[in-house]
């Protein structure tokens, strides 16, 4: 078995008397697409923030290719390769679709923001941008203004920034959310492109039935902020911990089917 990419170990976080993701010890591996199910207050979005940093943790530690991260910075994390999907104040809302893109090649292309940078590596950030364009299906709005795009046309904007940032560890909370039925297949494919394709690690929380069976490889379960159950979708589902854990309804019921 190959190292894990990323590893949480006892990670904790307690609000006042509340403990909101208990002691989850977990390791993803490359190329392993993991969705992060539980109900609502179960602890998915705190285990998200933890891991990229929104939140410091309370007890544990996080591993990024073996290397404790659990004191640095978002922007750190980031940069060590922890790739979360952008909320929309990251976006430039009064540059267009290209500009955005385009900031986030150069970033990476260690420019920055260089005057000096030849004519030929401003074309060639300009096609790169474009080429990530292509991909997320965005390439006829490239010169629109970030705020008058669609909802769905943002959260791919979103994705394309990802793609230009390409972290080892991609993260989404609900992709799809709000998107309309058009809409969403565009990102799941490129998700699925993101694992089979490039053998990025990816964490979805996600309560969508039809993406989960669509998209994970793995399955884990919080409950009350602990690890409930781990393993291969068909497994988990079935699993009597799983059963057990929300009285009868399985994981059905806590699972939106589209
Ligand atoms: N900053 C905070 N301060 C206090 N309590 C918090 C804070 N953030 C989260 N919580 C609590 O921690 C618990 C876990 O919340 P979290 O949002 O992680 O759940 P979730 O599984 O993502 O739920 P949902 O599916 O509804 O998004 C909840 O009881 C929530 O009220």
């Amino acid at each position: 078995m190959t190292s894990p990419i990323l590893e949480t170990h006892d990670l904790t976080v307690r609000f006042g008397g509340h403990v909101a993701v208990d002691a989850v010890t977990c390791a993803f591996q490359p190329g392993e697409l993991t969705a992060i199910v539980g109900p609502n207050g179960a602890g998915k979005t705190t285990y998200f923030n933890l891991i990229s940093g929104q939140i410091p943790a309370s007890a544990g530690t996080v591993r990024l290719k073996g290397r404790d991260i659990s004191g640095q910075s978002v922007s750190q994390r980031t940069r060590a390769g922890i790739g979360r999907a952008f909320q929309l104040t990251n976006l430039f809302p009064n540059l267009s679709v290209l500009e955005n893109v385009r900031l986030v090649v150069q970033a990476q292309s260690g420019k920055g923001f260089n005057m000096f940078s030849t004519a030929a590596s401003h074309v060639e950030m300009t096609e790169a941008a474009e080429a990530i364009l292509m991909r997320v299906r965005l390439l006829e709005q490239r010169d629109q203004v970030v705020s008058e795009l669609s909802h769905g046309n943002q959260r791919k904007l979103e994705v394309a920034l990802l793609i230009a940032l390409d972290p080892a560890v991609y993260m989404f909370d609900e992709p799809t959310a709000g998107m309309s039925v058009d809409e969403a297949p565009v990102v799941l494919d490129l998700i699925a492109e993101l694992k089979e394709h490039t053998h990025r690690t990816v964490l979805l929380v996600e309560h969508k039935m039809d993406v989960i069976a669509r998209l994970a490889d793995r399955i884990i379960v919080l409950h009350n902020g602990a690890l409930a159950a781990d393993g291969p979708p068909a497994e988990v589902i079935a699993s009597d911990v799983v059963q057990e854990a929300y009285m009868g309804r399985g994981l059905e019921g806590i699972l939106e089917n589209a």
